[in-house]
């Protein structure tokens, strides 16, 4: 299948969450909005890749759409399939259906989420989890997943990930986007990603990032907070997708994402 649009220019990835596609598609038993073709749409628009939680309660992703999704990614080689969750829970369960049915698996995400947890709010600590998750991370990447740790901006942490044997971290980005509007608390929050994706890059870790990311505070994180490799965005990018669409929500994500790597290359340039 010939994506209708490139998957721009930026070297982060752009990775569309549809959790809150199958809420919404669990309030009725009419199977619609469908996670597939939201799924089909944003990756035609150049999204470049899919993530999905599927919670132990499903209350949004259930186990049928972690297939009919990996089954989709089968047809966009160039795309990946991130599966978040909790390792202690039920993901590799999940991780293992999906590598025994000969789906597409590009990265797990530890979320060290409770079962019932109303949304992912905190990393991993370490040294507490470090025995469980070096275990778990090893029959992740045994599965052919990446292994990505769901970590806050604590660049002192970084070493402690790499040591357990993670590939990557996800920088936790939600207390950015709270001092959103405090221009001074802003700053702060970027000083500490961006200390944080040093001290990750630095020991050899790749730096993902997400939550509550959206149009307004994307731009300015990616362009403070150097080598970021994806960014999964649900929640805002499908809320805009609710009033714009699909196609053109991704358009206009990724628009932005280009943007912000052009000006940090700008910004570069200027700096000699
Ligand atoms: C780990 C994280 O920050 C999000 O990817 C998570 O998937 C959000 O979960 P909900 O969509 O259930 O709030
Ligand atoms: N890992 C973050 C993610 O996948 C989506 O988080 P959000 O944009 O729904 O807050």
């Amino acid at each position: 299948m010939t994506p209708a649009t490139s998957p721009g220019t930026s070297s982060t990835a752009l990775s569309v969450n549809l959790n809150k596609v199958a809420l919404v598609r669990n309030t009725r038993h009419l199977g619609i909005p469908s996670v597939v073709r939201a799924a089909t749409l944003c990756l035609e628009a150049g999204a470049q890749g899919i993530t999905i939680h599927p919670r132990p309660d499903e209350r949004h992703v259930r186990l049928g759409d972690v297939f009919e999704l990996g089954e989709l990614m089968r047809s966009w080689p160039d795309r990946e399939f991130n599966i978040e969750g909790n390792p202690l829970h039920n993901l590799m369960n999940v991780a293992r259906e999906v590598k025994a049915k000969g789906l597409p698996l590009h990265q797990l995400t530890f979320v060290p989420d409770s079962e019932g947890q109303f949304t992912s709010d905190h990393g991993w600590s370490f040294p507490q989890d470090e025995e469980k998750l070096r275990t778990l991370i090893a029959q992740g990447q045994a599965l052919g997943a990446r292994v990505s740790l769901f970590m806050d901006a604590d660049a002192v942490a970084m070493s402690a990930a790499r040591a357990v044997g993670a590939d990557r971290v996800e920088l936790y980005t939600e207390p950015y986007a709270a001092a959103w509007q405090q221009p001074s608390e802003r700053a702060l929050q970027l000083d500490r990603f961006r200390a944080a994706a040093q001290a990750a890059a630095a020991v050899g870790l790749g730096v993902n990032a997400g939550h509550d990311l959206n149009r307004e505070n994307l731009a300015a994180f990616l362009r403070q907070v150097p080598g970021v490799r994806e960014v999964s965005i649900g929640h805002a990018l499908i809320a805009d997708a609710l009033e714009m669409g699909y196609s053109a929500t991704v358009r206009a994500y990724r628009m932005v994402m280009d943007e912000a790597q052009a000006g940090s290359h700008a910004s570069l340039a200027e700096a000699g």
